[in-house]
């Protein structure tokens, strides 16, 4: 019997938010030949396993002013299409899929160029402007939220929720020496850490302590002071692989509202205390995060609003409160697509 395999390029760069539902797809689609589109320097680099040939394009992002040296990035950008167009031919690639951001940006108009059929996943509440710019170019947009379609109507959109990697979907143990009945407080700041989230809970946790939780405190590899506060019930770690296993063990997350997180929140039905970052591109955090806030599933909080007492007094609120973390966990049922990534698959 003939087989051929489908050969498909997935470009997903820069950040975890990008990557991880993309190798959660990816995982999924056993009998496609997969290629990766990155650039360099990123974390794509690291975590990509080498069975997916890495390519890595020169591309440098486009959020500028018109003006000075518009220009050079315009001659720049129409030269990564021509690259990930030879690319597509080299390679003799049949469709290609992206979860967003610069990168998608050539992907889907090197596709276009090629007649290639494009899925773009788009996981935030508010479509990033290459989401809205580029989507009428795709063949589909599967949404991580089903509002953001109101953003895309002139595009073909299907709900599919935000793909968690598949250790997501199982039971997994965690290797930290936390006692099995005490509360255990995660902070998440995102794949990169937030310095400000960071500060704040170093200058909360003490009351938490005291009441016998347990902190895993995600810092990321940016915080200068990552080292600064010591004690036995306290675990800074820079970056943490096993996040299913931690976030299933949570009793609460303080956490960024990045769309990749909140979709591992509501797969692991952790109730959580969020804090948008408040400089994400059109601050779409806090679109997020309204999403989660709205149906119960979590608390919101702008972060110029919020000092260290008042999220110390939150925190041990809702630690008192089992029946309230025990509505939020109900609530996060409706946010949880089981089978997003064999959705995607589908659709490719
Ligand atoms: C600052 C910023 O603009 N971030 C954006 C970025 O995601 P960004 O990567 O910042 O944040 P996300 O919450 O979407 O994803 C973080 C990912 O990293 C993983 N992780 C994190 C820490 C750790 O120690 N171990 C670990 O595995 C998390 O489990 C998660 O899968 O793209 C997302 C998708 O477009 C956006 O919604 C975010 O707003």
């Amino acid at each position: 019997m003939s087989h051929r395999t489908t050969r498909l390029l997935i470009a997903a760069s820069g950040t975890g938010g990008h990557l991880f539902p993309a190798l959660a797809v990816a995982q999924r689609l056993t009998d496609c030949e997969i290629e990766w589109l990155g650039v360099p320097n990123r974390l794509e680099q690291t975590l990509i396993p080498e069975h997916y040939p890495l390519h890595a394009i020169d591309l440098e992002g486009f959020q500028t002013r018109l003006g000075f040296g518009t220009l050079r990035i315009l001659r720049r950008f129409a030269a990564s299409i021509l690259q990930v167009k030879r690319l597509l031919v080299e390679r003799n690639i049949q469709a290609v899929f992206t979860t967003g951001g610069y990168i998608a940006a050539p992907a889907i108009l090197a596709a276009r160029l090629q007649g290639l059929p494009v899925i773009l996943h788009e996981s935030n509440a508010l479509p990033g402007k290459v989401t809205r710019w580029l989507a009428p170019f795709c063949t589909t947009v599967a949404l991580g939220f089903k509002d953001a379609a109101k953003y895309l109507a002139t595009s073909r959109t299907v709900w599919v929720g935000t793909p968690v990697r598949s250790s997501f979907l199982e039971p997994q143990t965690l290797d930290l020496p936390i006692p099995k009945t005490a509360p255990l407080i995660v902070v998440v700041g995102g794949s990169q850490g937030a310095v400000a989230v960071n500060q704040l809970v170093r200058q909360a946790a003490a009351d938490w302590f005291d009441a016998g939780a347990y902190v895993v405190h995600l810092t990321g590899n940016c915080d200068p002071n990552a080292d600064s506060l010591h004690h036995p019930q306290y675990f800074p770690l820079s970056f943490y692989e096993n996040m299913a296993g931690l976030l299933q063990r949570a009793t609460l997350a303080v956490s960024r509202a990045g769309a990749g997180t909140l979709a591992e929140l509501a797969a692991t039905q952790t109730p959580a205390l969020l804090i948008p970052y408040p400089f994400a591109a059109e601050d779409h955090q806090t679109f997020n995060a309204r999403e989660f806030e709205k149906l119960g599933a979590a608390l919101l909080y702008p972060q110029e609003e919020l000092t260290s007492q008042h999220l110390s007094d939150e925190v041990l609120r809702l630690l008192n409160a089992p029946d309230l973390l025990g509505e939020m966990r109900d609530r996060t049922a409706a946010l949880m697509v089981r089978d997003s990534a064999e959705r995607i698959a589908a659709l490719l």
